[in-house]
């Protein structure tokens, strides 16, 4: 099953840096800013079923604020994170929240992160407040570090339980959608051709 994830936020924020950390194991201190879209690929495990994560991060500085539709329009799931340090940027979440719902649709997963956890002593963004706001849309929330390597695993099994869920109930339904009210399946063969007699009762082919 391949799940697309887009990475959503401010710029600064740790976009770049929580991809890079969940996918190689690697930090960089001074993380250019994104001027491009890319993705990398992980494979997870959820229950029995094996998915394909393509993880894809986008420029968060406003000018690229256009753009977002073209990642986020057909992703499964959306990581929006904040900075624990900038008000602004958990101001910024709330926007993106009411931007995908009215967008994409109130059934995109949504996981909230606050990231920077390991600067705790410059918080600005209260806790009680991001808690209740995530509540308050279905989202779950996590703290995360990019740079300590920490919340990270969890973050993204979340979002992807959800969308491995929300995929097999899909399936599940389109699956149910072919089966006829009597129960029992029935291939029933339509004759396009005006000569059904023909072909339904020779046995021959064509
Ligand atoms: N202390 C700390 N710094 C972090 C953390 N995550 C990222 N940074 C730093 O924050 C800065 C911005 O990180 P990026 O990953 O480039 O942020 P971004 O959201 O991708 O930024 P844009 O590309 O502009 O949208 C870099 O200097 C990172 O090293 C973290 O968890 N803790």
């Amino acid at each position: 099953m391949r799940l697309k994830v887009v990475l959503l936020g401010e710029g600064r924020v740790g976009k770049t840096s929580i991809l890079f950390r969940y996918i190689r194991n690697e930090f960089q201190e001074k993380q250019q800013s994104t001027l491009q879209a890319s993705y990398m690929d992980k494979k997870i495990k959820v229950g029995t079923t094996t998915a394909q994560l393509s993880v894809w991060d986008t420029a968060g500085q406003e000018r690229f604020h256009a753009l977002g539709p073209i990642y986020y329009r057909d992703a499964d799931g959306a990581l929006l994170v904040y900075d624990i340090t900038d008000s602004e940027s958990f101001t910024k979440v709330r926007k993106w929240v009411k931007e995908l719902r009215k967008i994409v649709g109130g059934d995109i997963n949504i996981v909230i992160a606050g990231n920077k956890i390991d600067l705790e002593r410059n918080r600005q963004v209260e806790e009680k407040e991001v808690l209740e706001y995530a509540k308050s849309v279905g989202a779950t929330h996590f703290y995360t570090s990019a740079k300590q390597n920490l919340g990270l695993e969890e973050c993204f099994t979340d979002l992807a339980t959800k969308m491995v869920q929300q995929n097999l109930t899909k399936l599940q339904g389109l699956a149910g959608g072919f089966q006829p009210k009597g129960g029992k399946s029935k291939l029933v063969v339509v004759d396009d051709t005006g000569e059904g007699k023909k072909s339904s009762g020779g046995g021959g082919c064509c």
